[in-house]
């Protein structure tokens, strides 16, 4: 068998042999049948074989479920490169296409070898025939599922069609199974053997323990200096002091782009050239920077964990966590990034219970309000919960971090052999550990009231001096940066430790973790009312020195990331007894905190530099220093001055020019994306992102959407980025048939509807097309064979008419119009940076056309508009450009707003300004981080402009 295998191997995909052992052993079990088969092997280990290549010798077909169409495409493109019949069944396919792979299912031998098919398609009632059909005539040779942890409400992937598949195996009985994932923890790894009803089956999973790691944890807390520390941390990693120059590199994490910024600038400082990357940057800056730490010119990137999915670097010889990772799974994946090449590696987590706080109240916060949408508590809430208490648990418990680890992943205890620092020395490990829980009593002492929530949340470590946005940009502040930010803080620090005091009372509140109220309109930024509440604003004012106050006046058209922050703050005191007047908005609040760093900056009144200026000056040092320093840093040494000079000469160009070629760059590197999502080097972690996103997506508003799409054909524009998702692609008449599979009212759907409630501010109707049940075969024959052309018109009949009114209550009710007058004011102003030329059509051409000449067009209210913001952003919130749904519901607001504002622009005006808006804050935004990303994003033109262009 081996022999035929390998020569089918050689024939079929020009390999010479397996990739692992592992790989063929799985090939093996597949290709005799009669088992199904577990598979759990890294990225890029090879999976996709285990199953084509069996695909390929057996008789019949083997159906493969994956979860996105960009996937399905990659795979289904280089199978046919190595003559393999395969295709896929999609909406996005072509009548013509579709026809002919459904005749050559339907004839007597087909001769296709693999079927690619969504979750969504293989559920669907259009598809049911077909299978029907395959399995009664025994066509189906092996059901392969990847990304089978789609499967798992455990897993952060999670596809709620992907449980259908359940459903699917039952059907086909005699069919062998074979599911394949990448990362899955042992409950996971259940899960998806319960769900796919998996019988007995084999399973192959590669060993989580890699013995050329070494991990250890460090209390941050007890550092008298924590940058020192890591620095000898790193030079020892990358032996600088043996003068080897190693060759080696190494990636420090950090949750936040300030703490990016601030460690980048504090090893820089202390003589190793680090650099930071995180989505805050520039899209040009961050390739450079990727690259220059990919060739070897600086060893040590500083990143937020937007860094190394798709990054395969051999040479890694450290991972440091400067914050404590979300998870253990996420630990795992990002540590072991290091030690690729198998050669001795370290793994370092610096550990802080600010930290742990931080993230766990986010933690709580998300499950809370995930609940209070559904309704219900639900066992996978605790997914989040349970994995970071096991990445907390490696952290503080004595015990060998490799067999924690394994544990977690449902591995045999390994062999550590003085891998990680409890296995080579216990009691240093206990001696951390003990200062650790000293400091902590010490510090903690104090007010003996102090609420303490699951895994041991401490409200007054909240102490009103956080910034970022979202748990996954949070950093502790301070570190090192002895500012007047600092003494700001504390004053906002001390007014808020007061209230929270005053909301304790004398009494403890229990052992809890208070979650904000449910119906805490501080949840919603652009509210103004605070019920409960008792903090007056002349306090909060006071507490900001003048320069804030300043500072907020300037740019108060836009909320920074930090306003979210303190919601969360104020939000979680919203239990005070009194009615508030007059309260100081949240939006407002963010200038009571710290500037960030690097991202926002601000022109010259900044006290802070920048790493990247410091590194400047730092080269410029090093040129003048040449010997001495760049054969220690930079593997380009001396004969590559001149270049470095080029580079430094580049970065001082007239800021103008340079933000114009950026900006050329970047558009062109966004169209390019937008042309083909899944082509370029970095497929892996295009592939995660995806796969991420398209399940945020699918469990939270994109249902909404997909209703929604009913109605109106969604792709008016060529410029908006391709659909990734069958759940998102489908026809009309496809999501129309969906829709009749579900239950109307499922939780999910209602739970979809608050959202995009939320994204609009207002009433908006779902329209539900219900296609009766007797019209089934025309259905499918729609589904299946009908063009677009006939789509279209299926979805016309069912429009509503498009010139319905918006109830008059949006406009009109005091919620609303509050709203309004907190979100940010658009500022009408011709765009100076020349983005204009960007825009490719005129909409005041359009506005002509579609109006005649002394009819002026009937104006856009709020919600029509936040309609159209709505329909063309989500196709990039489904790309994964927005770091959270909250950011998306955000922008979409703004825009909303900046669009309605005036009400003197008719419907197609304002669809076109969407349309440029949105093009042109991606054409210089690669992903949406924070809210400061959009505050100089203008309407592209006002209507002056537009009418002195007629
Ligand atoms: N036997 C082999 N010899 C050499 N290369 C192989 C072999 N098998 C697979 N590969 C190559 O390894 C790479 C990774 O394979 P594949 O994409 O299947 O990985 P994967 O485990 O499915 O990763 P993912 O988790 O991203 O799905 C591909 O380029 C594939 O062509
Ligand atoms: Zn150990």
């Amino acid at each position: 068998m081996t022999t035929s295998l390998k020569q089918a191997l050689k024939t079929h995909f020009g390999f010479d042999s397996f990739k692992s052992k592992l790989q063929e052993d799985v090939v093996k079990a597949v290709v005799r049948g009669d088992r199904d088969v577990f598979v759990c092997m890294p990225t890029g280990a090879g999976k996709s074989l285990c199953y084509q290549l069996p695909a390929v010798l057996a008789e019949g077909i083997t159906l493969v479920i994956s979860p996105l169409i960009a996937l399905i495409r990659d795979q289904v493109d280089h199978l046919r490169d190595h003559n393999i019949p395969a295709c896929s069944i999609n909406s996005k396919l072509p009548a013509v296409e579709r026809r002919l792979i459904l005749a050559d299912l339907g004839s007597s031998s087909p001769k296709l070898k693999l079927l690619y098919i969504t979750p969504e398609m293989v559920a669907s009632p259009s598809f049911q025939p077909c299978l029907t059909d395959l399995c009664s005539r025994s066509l189906l040779s092996h059901l392969a599922v990847d990304e089978a942890h789609c499967v798992s409400q455990w897993g952060h992937d999670f596809r709620p069609d992907y449980l259908k598949l359940g459903e699917l195996r039952a059907r086909l009985p005699g069919v062998p199974c074979l599911a394949l994932t990448a990362t899955a923890p042992k409950n996971v790894q259940e899960d998806i053997i319960q769900s796919l009803k998996l019988r007995l089956p084999l399973s192959f999973i590669t060993p989580v323990f890699r013995n050329n790691l070494h991990y250890d944890v460090i209390f941050r807390e007890l550092l008298p200096n924590p940058y020192v520390h890591l620095h000898a941390f790193i030079k020892k990693a990358l032996m600088l002091d043996s003068g080897s120059n190693g060759q080696g590199c190494g990636i420090v994490y950090c949750r936040t782009r300030e703490g990016c910024e601030t460690v980048a600038y504090q090893l820089t400082k202390l003589g190793i050239l680090s650099k930071a990357y995180h989505a805050g940057l520039k899209a040009g800056d961050r390739t450079e920077v990727q690259n220059e730490w990919m060739q070897g010119r600086v060893l040590v990137i500083v990143a937020t964990i937007s860094f190394g999915m798709g990054v395969d670097k051999a040479n890694v010889r450290f991972v440091a966590h400067w914050n404590l990772a979300k998870s253990l799974t996420s630990y795992y994946q990002e540590s072991g990034r290091a030690g690729r090449d198998g050669l001795p590696s370290s793994c370092r987590t610096y550990y802080s219970a600010k930290d742990k706080a931080q993230i766990n109240f986010f933690i709580c916060q998300d499950v809370n309000r995930r609940q209070r949408k559904r309704g219900s508590a639900k066992e996978s809430d605790k997914a989040a919960i349970t994995d970071f208490e096991a990445m907390v648990s490696f952290c503080e418990r004595e015990g060998c971090r490799h067999a924690t680890i394994s544990k977690f992943f449902g591995d045999k205890t390994p062999n550590c052999a003085g891998a990680c620092d409890f296995c080579s020395n216990p009691k240093v490990v206990q001696a951390q550990l003990a200062r650790a829980a000293a400091l902590r009593t010490n510090t903690l002492a104090a007010p003996s009231n102090t609420p303490k929530g699951p895994f041991g949340f401490q409200a007054d470590l909240y102490e009103g001096g956080k910034k970022g946005y979202g748990f996954e940009r949070y950093d502790e502040g301070g570190e090192g940066n002895e500012d007047d930010g600092t003494k700001r803080k504390k004053e906002f620090s001390d007014l808020f430790k007061k209230q929270m005091k005053l909301r304790k009372g004398s009494d403890s509140q229990g052992e809890d973790f208070i979650p904000p109220d449910a119906d805490c309109p501080l949840r919603e930024a652009s509210s103004q009312k605070i019920p409960k509440l008792t903090v007056k604003v002349s306090e909060m004012k006071k507490a900001a020195p003048a320069s804030t106050k300043v500072e907020k006046v300037e740019s108060n058209k836009t909320r920074t990331s930090d306003s979210r922050e303190t919601e969360a703050e104020v939000a979680s005191s919203s239990s005070f007894t009194h009615e508030m007047v007059g309260f100081t908005s949240a939006s407002e609040m963010y200038s009571l905190k710290r500037k960030r760093i690097g991202a926002g900056q601000r022109g010259s009144s900044n006290p802070f530099i920048t790493a990247k200026d410091l590194l400047k000056s730092s080269m410029l040092d090093t040129e003048s220093n040449k010997e001495k320093e760049s054969g220690r840093f930079f593997n380009d040494s001396s004969g590559d001055m001149k270049a470095k000079r080029e580079r430094l000469k580049e970065t001082n160009m007239d800021t103008s020019s340079a933000a114009s070629s950026s900006i050329k760059a970047r558009a062109k590197a966004v169209s390019a994306s937008l042309d083909n999502p899944t082509k370029g080097g970095k497929a892996m972690s295009k592939k995660q992102q995806k796969l991420a996103e398209a399940a945020k997506s699918s469990r939270n508003i994109s249902q909404y959407f997909t209703k929604k799409q009913t109605t109106e054909k969604i792709q008016e524009d060529a410029d908006m980025p391709e659909e990734l998702d069958a759940t998102f692609s489908h026809t009309p008449s496809e999501i129309a048939q969906e829709n009749i599979s579900r239950e109307q009212h499922s939780p999910a759907s209602v739970e979809a509807v608050e959202s995009s409630q939320d994204v609009i501010q207002a009433e908006s109707k779902t329209a539900v097309i219900v296609i009766p049940d007797d019209n089934k075969e025309k259905k499918t024959a729609e589904i299946l064979n009908t063009s677009e052309q006939d789509t279209t018109s299926i979805t016309e009949q069912n429009k509503p008419k498009e010139e319905a009114k918006p109830p008059e209550i949006q406009e009109g009710t005091d919620d609303i119009k509050e709203k309004r007058d907190l979100s940010p004011p658009a500022k009408r102003s011709r765009p100076t940076d020349g983005h204009s030329r960007r825009v490719t059509f005129n909409p005041s051409v359009q506005e002509r056309a579609l109006h005649p000449v002394n009819v002026p067009p009937k104006p856009v209210m709020l919600k029509e508009a936040a309609d159209i913001v709505v329909r063309y952003l989500d196709p990039f919130y489904k790309q994964g450009k927005f770091a959270t749904k909250e950011l998306f519901k955000s922008f979409a607001r703004y825009l909303s707003h900046l669009l309605a504002e005036g009400r003197s622009r008719g419907k197609s005006q304002v669809k076109a300004e969407a349309k440029a808006l949105i093009k042109k804050f991606f054409s210089s935004v690669q992903r949406c981080e924070s809210e400061a990303d959009w505050k100089h994003l203008k309407r592209p033109h006002s209507r002056k402009t537009t009418e002195k262009n007629k």
